[in-house]
């Protein structure tokens, strides 16, 4: 079923002490999406993506993977699940089938099934080659494709990620983007970073967290295309400000001089058709009609620092 919603987290919150790592969170995934998880270190990614699998109980809250409940029936949930955490569980002195065909044990593949799982969780990796060797002697950007080998071992509708790109040169980093854009064909993907660009060029939808909360949620095309700021507006026969002020999805309006408006937009709307056309009504003389688009970088520092700030004061 297309849209259909894969993950379903309510209300997640969890606290160390008198820290509250992650704050109230919700979150959906569905089917075919790469959701980018952003946020700068200690936002709570790992926390969330640890409760998110299972591995961590949230002290309130509720996570469903497939409408079964993880707290309920935590082995049918975890089923539809892959996991790579942020420090890999790697056995150095096992051979790459060995640590794979254990991993696909452990995941309940059936014995028959063993080899078809192994071929293809290498060959989706890029492993085919490198079988025979010693997990502890592949380089760390291969430590890393055999990491993401072992979570989609068991082929879950799921996977999640977190920061797999940590500690790999830029070429490796390339990779593993290129691997994790190719795996998002045939899964659902929760990619955690704090490397703007990562989310950017992998991911289908990006949801900034900062202390522990959700600031921001959106598609990328949106983010793209989407969020205007100030708008500047150039008239050789301007109208009364109120005039543009009494325009749907106008906020506010400061005359620059010179014919010339800067209008803020009110959050989420686009007045620039509409401007356009009330020009062109009332004979204005429109000669420049221009807004700035924020980038996912500005929104992120805005975002991310505005709570920063908040939390100093
Ligand atoms: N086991 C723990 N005990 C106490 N505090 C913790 C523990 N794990 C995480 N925290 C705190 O919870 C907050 C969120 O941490 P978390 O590791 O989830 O963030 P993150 O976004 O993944 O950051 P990073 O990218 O640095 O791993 C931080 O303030 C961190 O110090």
């Amino acid at each position: 079923m297309d849209n259909e919603v894969l993950i379903e987290a309510r209300a997640l919150t969890r606290r160390y002490g008198p820290t509250v790592a992650v704050d109230n969170l919700d979150l959906t995934l569905r089917k075919g999406e790469i959701l980018g998880l952003l946020g700068p270190n200690g936002a709570g990614k790992s926390t969330t993506m640890k409760m998110l699998t299972g591995n961590l109980a949230p002290t309130s809250g509720e996570v469903f993977i497939k409408d079964v409940s993880l707290h309920e029936d935590p082995k049918a949930a975890k089923r539809h699940l892959g996991y790579l955490p942020e420090q890999p569980p790697v056995y150095p002195e096992l051979t790459v089938d060995e640590y794979l065909r254990y991993c696909a044990a452990l995941h309940g593949v059936a014995k028959k099934a063993l080899d078809a799982a192994l071929d293809s969780a290498k060959r989706d990796c890029g492993l085919t080659d490198v079988g025979h060797r010693l997990v502890g002697n592949l380089s760390k950007g291969y430590q890393q494709r055999v990491g993401i080998a072992q979570a989609i071992i068991h082929r879950p509708p799921v996977v999640i990620l977190d920061e797999p790109t940590v500690g790999l040169d830029p070429i490796q980093i390339r990779e593993i983007r290129k691997l994790i854009k190719d795996l998002g064909q045939n899964h659902s993907v929760i990619l955690s970073s704090h490397i703007l660009p990562e989310i950017q060029a992998v991911c289908g939808r990006v949801m900034i967290v900062a202390r522990g909360r959700v600031v921001y949620n959106e598609s990328l095309d949106v983010t793209r295309t989407g969020r205007i700021g100030a708008i500047t507006i150039g008239l050789r026969r301007p109208p009364e400000q109120a005039a543009l002020a009494a325009i749907a999805g106008v906020k506010t309006v400061s005359a620059l001089g010179n014919g010339l408006f800067r209008l803020e937009p009110e959050s989420g709307s686009d007045p620039r058709e509409a401007l356009a056309d009330a020009a062109a009504r009332g004979n204005w003389g429109l000669y420049e009609l221009s807004a700035h688009t924020h980038t996912l970088e500005e929104i992120f520092v805005e975002l991310t620092s505005r709570d920063e700030t908040r939390a100093a004061a």
